[in-house]
């Protein structure tokens, strides 16, 4: 592993697929022009809008998404992860919420299918079940590459489940990435804490790429992509407007720190 820059796009994505990727796109050759080697996009980067929707045209999103990954990757020259996106689950009527990781020639790296799901009723109004429409995934992934560490893949609500980031922290992840669409309600007040929380206690760089602002109806995103290092310092936050998180992921601040708190290798339980 080399030191490298990474970025976490921020996006306001809509029901506009083609639109969506044309932003996503631009912002992969700004992050890339930038110098960023691994650069992220965030939970529902190429459709955010009513389930339904997403559901009838999950197949179409799926293709779409996995070819543009491919072809971004491969013209900006960088890692990229992008989820996550529908792609149907066979046997069912529903769909996977899915992210890809690609290399810079284009392979696929790794594919991870979202574990939890937001089935939530918030004090604010929103109702949201993901369920509906979402069936969950069952593996966990951690990408190992030479040149970028080994990359921890999940997606948005699982933030809330530290035993995920243990298992993958534990399986040698050293980067961890948070591809999201937290709501702008729960997001003021848990979003940095919680993503604070499972640099710090896995010792691991985080980088959340974010969906913001006004998308449909009442849905409103937090914003705030962020790179934090595994001391829960924040390095890049990208506010509340698109854009991107862009910062140093150093190898040499990792190894510092886990031997400045090796809690790692302090676990009691399996
Ligand atoms: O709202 C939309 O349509 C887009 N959002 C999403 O697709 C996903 C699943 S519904 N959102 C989350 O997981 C938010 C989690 C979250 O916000 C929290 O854990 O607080």
């Amino acid at each position: 592993m080399e030191s490298y820059f990474a970025a976490a796009v921020q996006m306001t994505s809509t029901a506009d697929l083609e639109a969506n990727l044309e932003v996503a796109y631009e912002f992969v050759g700004i992050a890339a022009r930038r110098g960023a080697r691994l650069v992220t996009l965030p939970e529902n980067f190429a459709f955010l809008g009513l389930e339904a929707e997403k559901l009838e045209q999950a197949a179409r999103i799926a293709e779409r998404s996995e070819k543009f990954l491919h072809t971004a990757a491969r013209d900006w020259q960088v890692t990229l992860l992008g989820g996550g996106y529908p792609t149907p689950a066979e046997g069912t009527a529903k769909c996977y919420n899915t992210a890809l990781l690609v290399g810079p020639d284009g392979s696929e790296l790794g594919r991870y299918r979202k574990l939890h799901l937001f089935d939530v009723n918030l004090p604010d109004g929103n109702t949201y079940r993901e369920s509906d429409s979402v069936v969950p995934g069952h593996e966990l992934v951690v990408v190992r590459t030479p040149a970028l560490g080994n990359i921890g893949l999940s997606v948005c609500y699982d933030l809330r489940f530290p035993e995920l980031y243990r298992a993958l922290s534990a399986q040698g992840a050293q980067v961890l990435t948070v591809p999201s669409a937290f709501t702008a309600f729960t997001g003021k007040d848990h979003w940095r804490v919680l993503l604070r929380a499972r640099a710090i206690e896995n010792t691991c760089y985080v980088i959340a790429a974010a969906q913001t602002g006004e998308h449909y109806a009442r849905r409103q995103t937090y914003g705030h992509a962020l790179i934090i290092d595994p001391w829960g310092n924040m390095l890049a936050d990208a506010g509340d407007t698109p854009g991107m998180a862009i910062a140093e992921i150093d190898p040499g601040r990792l190894a510092q720190v886990r031997r400045q708190l090796p809690v790692l290798q302090h676990r009691q339980l399996p």
